[in-house]
């Protein structure tokens, strides 16, 4: 199999007309048949970023290689290559399902396969619909065309921006069983999400994007272990207003309600100071009823990388 990257962003600034700087300085290898989620709040520059590479949007410096093709030298090709699921359908309304998801794959070049876009309209629930008019179907079922476009042409890279934004459960199951089967059969994908359970469901590496600036790129897991806390909670016999100043020393927080005491600790650390800790509240006579831990998630972990880079920042 080819290692090369299949997408190779350098060097990579975005300044808009009015002088606003949505990129500054990207540097992203994606990998060829990878799922990667590029995280980042609502004006980080997914959009933009995605834009870029798909040949929509003009950076003001930098390089992208798309599938062996130079997305300025050769643009057609490299449109060729990607499939782009865009979060809002500007399509021809008149048009049947069928008639537009053919269209697009036309677009391309591509010579019609009807066995193939039968398969793409079966898989997302489109086939019953496919005679119906865009403008008839439901906001979920234009989703789904706008999926059944984008793969309509049969890309080796699929953008997905914002998938599940406004969308119900069944339809981002659907999402999620195709973009496997996909990854399955060779296809590279990129999504950009909001949803952090999504990208910790789905994705095989993590971008993270903050005010235009690329502050992580890791391994999910490896970016779970080393960043990750376990917490320890605590509930508490009887409510407390404070922590007793004997206890500073493992940072504790207390729940509004005062009736838990939460410790945070490495999961890199030898000791974790949970036994020392516990030891000492006996010897407060604080007793609790209850104890449980659990693992920081991806969006613990996010939103802390966010603010980190903000303090670097200001
Ligand atoms: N055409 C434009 N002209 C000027 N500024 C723009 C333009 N398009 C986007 N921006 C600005 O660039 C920044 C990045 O926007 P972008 O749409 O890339 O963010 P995003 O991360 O995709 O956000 P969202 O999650 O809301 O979709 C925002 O501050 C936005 O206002």
């Amino acid at each position: 199999m080819n290692s090369d990257p299949i997408i190779s962003i350098r060097g990579v600034n975005k300044t808009y007309a009015g002088g606003f700087q949505a990129l500054k300085n990207i540097n992203l290898d994606i990998k060829r048949g990878e799922i990667f989620a590029l995280l980042g709040a609502n004006g980080a520059g997914k959009t933009t970023l995605i834009g870029i590479v798909c040949g929509i949007v003009n950076a003001s410096a930098g390089n992208i290689i798309a599938d062996g093709y130079d997305t300025r030298r050769d643009y057609r090709a490299v449109r060729a290559a990607i499939g782009l699921v865009p979060q809002e359908l500007h399509t021809d309304a008149f048009e049947s399902v069928w008639a537009t998801v053919n269209f697009s794959r036309g677009l391309f070049g591509k010579p019609p396969n009807p066995a193939y876009v039968e398969k793409v309209l079966r898989d997302l629930s489109l086939w019953d619909k496919r005679d119906a008019k865009i403008m008839s179907l439901s906001g979920g079922m234009k989703r789904r065309v706008l999926i059944a476009k984008a793969l309509a042409h049969e890309p080796t890279i699929l953008f997905l921006d914002e998938p599940s934004a406004g969308v119900d459960v069944e339809l981002r199951h659907d999402m999620w069983r195709m973009v496997r089967e996909l990854r399955a059969n060779g296809t590279t994908i990129i999504l950009t999400t909001h949803y952090i359970e999504e990208a910790e469901d789905m994705a095989d590496r993590i971008g993270v994007i903050n005010k235009g600036e690329l502050i992580i790129v890791e391994d999910k897991a490896v970016l779970m272990r080393k960043l990750g806390k376990k917490q320890l909670t605590l509930t508490l016999r009887q409510s407390m207003t404070e922590i007793p100043a004997e206890l500073d020393a493992w940072a504790l927080t207390l729940t509004a309600d005062g009736e838990r005491l939460v410790y945070s600790f490495d999961t890199q650390e030898e000791e974790t100071g949970i036994a020392e800790l516990l030891r000492r509240l006996n010897e407060h006579g604080i007793d609790f009823k209850d104890l449980s831990s659990n693992e920081s998630s991806l969006e613990d972990i996010f939103v802390s990388l966010v603010h980190q880079s903000q303090g670097t920042q200001s």
